[in-house]
């Protein structure tokens, strides 16, 4: 069996390509980062390694590499022989890797015909369905009727926390040992694809909205307060009280909206975001606060962990979220130079004036009071230390 999957980097190699070897697959990564792709083609393996006292180490065999921006034909003929294409590139690569599966999808249909499952691997609803719609915008009428009855493109949720690698082996990860990757069986025709460790379920929502609302609004506030406080790792932020009692208070309110809205169990949703905290806690990690705050505009969007969260909360428990607009407003003066997302977000803000700012980022409307108290946070967190 053949996957493709685009992205080779921390959770593409540490996560997913992991599995799909222990599921028997040959996984062809394809990426633009030509060392990683000539490491790979020439080891033809890599170790992935557990951050816990164990150190376990598992060896990853079976494994080939293609430069798509020297190589863009061989991408193509892998999405024709493949049994399964995964992506973990970031949610902003998608509609760039979605021309080359174009053209792959379209020459499949005219060489084999056969079912594909093409499955985004990213931190964001619907990652799978904004894939599929980057790749069928430039289809006809006929060529989407085609696709339609051969290729599905279901969305997932995938978790395991997989920091930036300082390994003098390039290609070993270290990776906690926790992982969950959920994938909507409702969306895919034909043949569900064997990989082990996946769970299969017939509605994601829940699944995705309690990761990303948990997991990453948790490491998002971790990450934004803690940056604020002039610290540079996850555990450095958490070893601060008030910024610990801030993730804890954040996921109390969209703990409330989630067993609301989706009727989990309390008690089961709080041994949930316990083990979250733990993980976030894990002494054999370290993680930036800038790899997990990257791009701030993604995560201030209407849909993604923050800002949707807090509307949620307004409408489905009442009351206002004051510990998530905190985290929006401490995420509104990330200002990290390296990160274009940031520089943009204080060249908004330097420009129209922080209310504007705010409207545009995160497409909350005027009038709304969301707005009122992300601001009134905003100026309460004053100056970065
Ligand atoms: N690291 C984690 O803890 C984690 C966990 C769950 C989900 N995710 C999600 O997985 C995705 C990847 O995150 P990551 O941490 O592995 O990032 P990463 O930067 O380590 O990996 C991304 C890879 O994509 C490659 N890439 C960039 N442009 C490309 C292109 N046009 N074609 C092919 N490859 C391209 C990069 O060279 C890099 O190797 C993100 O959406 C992230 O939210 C990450
Ligand atoms: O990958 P991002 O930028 O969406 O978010 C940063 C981290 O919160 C994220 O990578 C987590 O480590 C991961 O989602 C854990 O499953």
């Amino acid at each position: 069996m053949l996957a493709v999957h685009f992205g080779a980097g921390n959770i593409g190699r540490g996560f997913i390509g992991l599995l799909l070897n222990q599921s028997g697959y040959h996984t062809t990564f394809v990426d633009v980062n030509g060392e990683i792709v000539d490491l790979i083609n020439e080891k033809q393996e890599y170790r992935v390694v557990l951050a816990d006292q164990t150190k376990e180490e598992v060896s990853v065999t079976n494994v080939s590499a293609i430069n798509s921006m020297n190589d863009p034909e061989k991408v193509i003929d892998a999405i024709v022989k493949a049994d399964i294409v995964t992506t973990a590139v970031g949610p902003n690569i998608l509609p760039i890797i979605a021309k080359s599966i174009v053209a792959g999808l379209r020459k499949r249909v005219a060489e084999n015909k056969k079912d594909l499952s093409i499955i985004a691997c990213e931190n964001l609803i619907g990652g799978s369905t904004l894939l599929k719609n980057s790749v069928y915008e430039g289809l006809s009428g006929e060529e989407k009727g085609e696709f339609d009855q051969y290729f599905s493109f279901p969305d997932a949720a995938v978790d395991r926390i997989v920091p930036n690698q300082t390994n003098d082996d390039k290609l070993m990860v270290t990776v906690e040992p926790y992982y969950e990757w959920v994938v909507d069986q409702s969306m895919i025709k034909g043949e569900v694809p064997p990989v082990k460790g996946v769970t299969f379920v017939d509605d994601l929502t829940p699944f995705i909205e309690r990761k990303l609302f948990t997991v990453n609004t948790g490491h998002a506030i971790a990450a934004y307060l803690g940056y604020h406080a002039g610290m540079k790792t996850i555990d450095e932020a958490l070893a601060s009280n008030e910024i610990k009692a801030d993730v804890e208070h954040t996921l109390n309110e969209t703990g409330q909206l989630l067993v609301k809205k989706y009727d989990f169990k309390m008690d089961e949703h709080k041994s949930y975001i316990n083990k979250i905290i733990n993980r976030f806690l894990n002494p054999y990690i370290t993680d930036e606060v800038t790899r997990v705050g990257r791009a701030p505009l993604r995560k201030l969007g209407a849909n993604d962990r923050l800002v949707s969260p807090a509307k949620q909360f307004s409408e489905v428990v009442g009351g206002k979220p004051t510990y998530l607009a905190k985290g929006i407003a401490a995420a509104l003066k990330y200002d990290v130079k390296e990160d274009p997302e940031a520089v943009e977000i204080q060249e908004l803000i330097h420009e129209n004036g922080l209310k504007q700012a705010i409207y545009e980022i995160t497409a909350l409307q005027e009038g709304s009071k969301l707005v009122d108290l992300i601001i009134e946070q905003y100026e309460l967190l004053g100056n970065r230390k």
